[in-house]
């Protein structure tokens, strides 16, 4: 019998289900409903999911536009019926065209694009981006690189694929992270290896302390994270290393073989000395023997007339080796001399290096290399350059009270406690006695000042210490605005009368020019 009621429909459907010893839950209740009726089951219909699907439809032609609003038509009336209808007329309509239009795969193009055309802009704007980031990963994949030219062609040609745009893109960018990722290896290798340079010349030049501090500072900076500002501040730390080391070096090499030289005489009148003495000791035994053994004046007289002759020769030899002596240390105490010129020299090249020696902040040479470098960067990226000029407060009863070594001590503290508190891209330069520069790249007036002013917390926190003493210092400071058509002169003017009038106000305050 088949269930042609409600309820005998109901009735097999629960047979069926405990048949197949299925949980009697609705849904399943249902299924098997449905089953013995021979009806579809009445899932809700997803109007949410198929609206979404109907907007993001294209409507670049009037195939599309048209195909848009029947589905979208589909979609409100909730008839699946309809939306099959539509579905199927489209597949009809396109397998149409492509064969009448298109019979070759080539040819398929053209109604591929009339449904995902990618404006020409974009496309070439894309070219770009591929081109430009080429530099920044290098030429030393070559894969990359073939496979960015291919991208940069294709995407340049009249019409694209989008499948086949969208694999050549997949290709590029996988290679891509497989270089971003060794490049990120070598450079920290690099760095690695830069350190164990930097290392070995100071473990190999430990008797040098002027190099022992480039050094240091070298060591410092070349720490990562790396950025530009820091590689360029170790590079011209670098610089004044390698001019100090070549403008010494001839002179060295002279010094040094002076002392050799006279080294080598030295030894050799000493050994000299070492075997006269040996010969003539050996003589006078002999002589001695001699005059032991003679039993008469005739015997004794020629042994004495040599004996007189070889303590006179012994005179004069020992004369000439003290006269040598003499000249070998005459020219020792020169070598001396020209070692103690050699070192007044390295301390006047050191100045006309970039930094500081005291301090290892930039000196004044080094700040407008970096100031030269922060305009022109400023103005190619026209972003905001700032400067802020930094005077120590009542330094000099700080000298007169704990001494001019205590008042070094403390102008390296400053320098020292402002590094930890500036921002990496900030460069802080000795301008004069107690004065400091801090260029501020990219940053505006208020800011600029919030930063000084966080150097001053930072050295409330950590205290200058003389001695035992624990000490504040403080500082009154000028911060200005560098502007592109004036130079730092004018700047550094402002900068100073905002300083004079932070130092009238109190000290130990910071003013905005
Ligand atoms: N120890 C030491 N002292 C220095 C150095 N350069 C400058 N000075 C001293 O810094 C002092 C600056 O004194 P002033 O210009 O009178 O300024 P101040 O005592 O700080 O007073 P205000 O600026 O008004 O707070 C002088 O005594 C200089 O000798 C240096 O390299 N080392």
């Amino acid at each position: 019998m088949t269930a042609s009621t409600p309820q005998e429909i109901a009735r097999e459907a629960v047979k069926r289900l405990t048949a197949r010893k299925l949980p009697p839950t609705p849904e399943n209740f249902q299924t098997f409903y449905h089953e013995v009726a021979g009806t579809r089951p009445l899932k809700p219909f997803p109007l949410e999911n198929l609206r979404q699907i109907a907007q993001a439809l294209p409507e670049a032609t009037p195939a599309q536009q048209r195909f848009k609003s029947q589905f979208g038509k589909a979609v409100s009336m909730h008839s699946w019926d309809d939306l099959e209808r539509v579905l199927s007329q489209q597949l009809r309509n396109q397998s149409a065209s492509t064969e009448t239009l298109a019979p070759t795969p080539v040819a398929l193009a053209p109604v591929v694009q009339e449904q995902e055309r990618f404006p020409p802009e974009l496309l070439e704007q894309m070219a770009r981006i591929v081109g430009n980031a080429l530099p920044a990963v290098g030429n030393d994949d070559r894969k990359v690189v073939e496979l960015a030219d291919e991208l940069i062609n294709y995407l340049r040609l009249p019409e694209q694929h989008p499948p086949s745009l969208r694999k050549l893109m997949a290709d590029f960018a996988f290679r891509l992270s497989f270089v971003a990722e060794e490049q990120a290896a070598i450079r920290e290798t690099l760095l690695k290896l830069l350190h164990g340079v930097l290392d070995n010349v100071r473990v190999v030049n430990l008797e040098q302390p002027w190099l022992q501090k480039q050094l240091g500072a070298l060591i410092d900076v070349a720490q990562p994270p790396l950025s530009i500002r820091r590689l360029e501040d170790a590079q011209s730390r670098l610089k004044d290393l390698t001019r100090l080391q070549l403008d010494t070096k001839e002179q060295m090499i002279v010094a040094q073989n002076a002392m050799k030289e006279t080294l080598a005489v030295f030894m050799q009148r000493l050994s000299e000395t070492a075997a006269n003495s040996q010969q003539y000791q050996q003589r006078f035994e002999h002589f001695a023997h001699q005059l032991e053994r003679s039993t008469s004046l005739a015997e004794i007289t020629p042994v004495l007339q040599q004996a007189i002759q070889s303590a006179r020769t012994l005179a004069l030899d020992s004369q000439r080796t003290g006269d040598d002596l003499g000249g070998l240390r005459e020219r020792a105490i020169q070598a001396e001399a020209q070692v103690e010129q050699l070192r007044l020299e390295l301390q006047r090249m050191s100045d006309q290096a970039s930094h500081d020696l005291l301090t290892g902040a930039l000196n004044r040479k080094g700040m407008a290399e970096a100031l030269e470098r922060e305009t022109a960067r400023a103005q190619r990226s026209g972003t905001r350059l700032c400067l802020a000029l930094l005077d120590l407060d009542d330094f000099k009863r700080l000298n007169d009270s704990w001494g001019h070594l205590a008042g070094d001590a403390a102008l390296q503290h400053l320098a020292t406690v402002a590094k930890t508190a500036l921002r990496p891209q900030d460069a802080l330069a000795r301008y004069g006695g107690e004065e400091f520069v801090i260029l501020l790249p990219d940053t505006d007036p208020d800011d600029a000042v919030e930063v000084v002013r966080r150097v001053q917390r930072e050295l409330t926190t950590q205290l200058f210490m003389s001695g035992s003493e624990r000490l504040l210092i403080t500082f009154s400071a000028g911060v200005t605005q560098m502007h592109s058509e004036e130079n730092f002169e004018q700047a550094i003017e402002r900068a100073d009368q905002a300083m004079y009038a932070a130092k009238r106000a109190g000290k130990n305050r910071v003013l905005r020019a």
